[in-house]
């Protein structure tokens, strides 16, 4: 059977915050900055690291100057890159269900506003890159997520078929919804609004749940 599952990245398949928190509170020090609460990082979550940079930036009260977002910017990849999977953990239960989708026919791949480069390093840390048919970053296009594009692009990567994508916030949803593609909602992520105000098709706490969500789009 084919059909392809994509997946979205932070706070889907791994909850990445601890690090980016990490990298983040790096930046602030370097800038001589106020320190944010790990919970303010995890909000700021799921539209890409400069949106990312700018909010831990506007909590710190370093205001919005494009050179210095530019400069936080660099000093915040830079921190990142050197550490990007030390306080990094997959969630319980994706591994297996990764294995049972692969079984059940379904082809994977990510599409996360997280850029390219840490994403398929941290996939091949967690040895899931090979499983992963085809990785679309915040960076792999002009635009990211909400706009449909990069969803597209990876499902036109992927087999024929049946689609669905699964993420863990508002900004997966509504791409999604721009795209027309048939959404499930992983509750336990990085959402910042109640489950039943995100548009979704399925919703679960628990990956053990997905392989028999995933055939329901058959
Ligand atoms: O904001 C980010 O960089 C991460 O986002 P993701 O939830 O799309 O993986
Ligand atoms: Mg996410």
């Amino acid at each position: 059977m084919s059909g392809a599952v994509v997946f979205d990245l932070d706070g889907t398949l791994i909850d990445s915050a601890p690090d980016l928190h990490a990298a983040g509170s790096q930046m602030l020090t370097e800038f001589g900055a106020a320190p944010v609460t790990p919970a303010q990082t995890r909000s700021f979550i799921g539209n890409g690291v400069p949106t990312l940079v700018e909010r831990l930036m506007g909590a710190a009260g370093l205001g919005s100057d494009p050179s210095q977002h530019a400069a936080c910017l660099a000093a915040f990849t830079r921190h990142y890159e050197a550490s990007p999977t030390a306080n990094t953990t997959i969630y319980p239960g994706v591994l297996a269900a990764l294995d049972d989708l692969e079984a059940a026919g379904w082809t994977l791949g990510i599409c996360t506003n997280k850029p390219e480069g840490p994403a398929v390093t941290i996939l091949r840390a967690f040895g899931l890159l090979d499983q992963m048919k085809v990785v679309v970053g915040g960076d792999t296009l002009p635009v990211k997520k909400p706009d449909p594009a990069p969803l597209f692009h990876a499902f036109d990567a992927l087999p024929d078929g049946p689609r669905l994508y699964v993420g863990d916030s508002e900004v997966d949803a509504g791409t999604a919804q721009a795209a027309g593609i048939r959404f499930a909602l992983y509750s336990e992520g990085y959402r910042k609004t109640p489950v039943a105000d995100i548009p979704h098709d399925h919703a679960f706490a628990d990956f053990a749940a997905l392989p028999a969500i995933a055939a329901l789009a058959r």
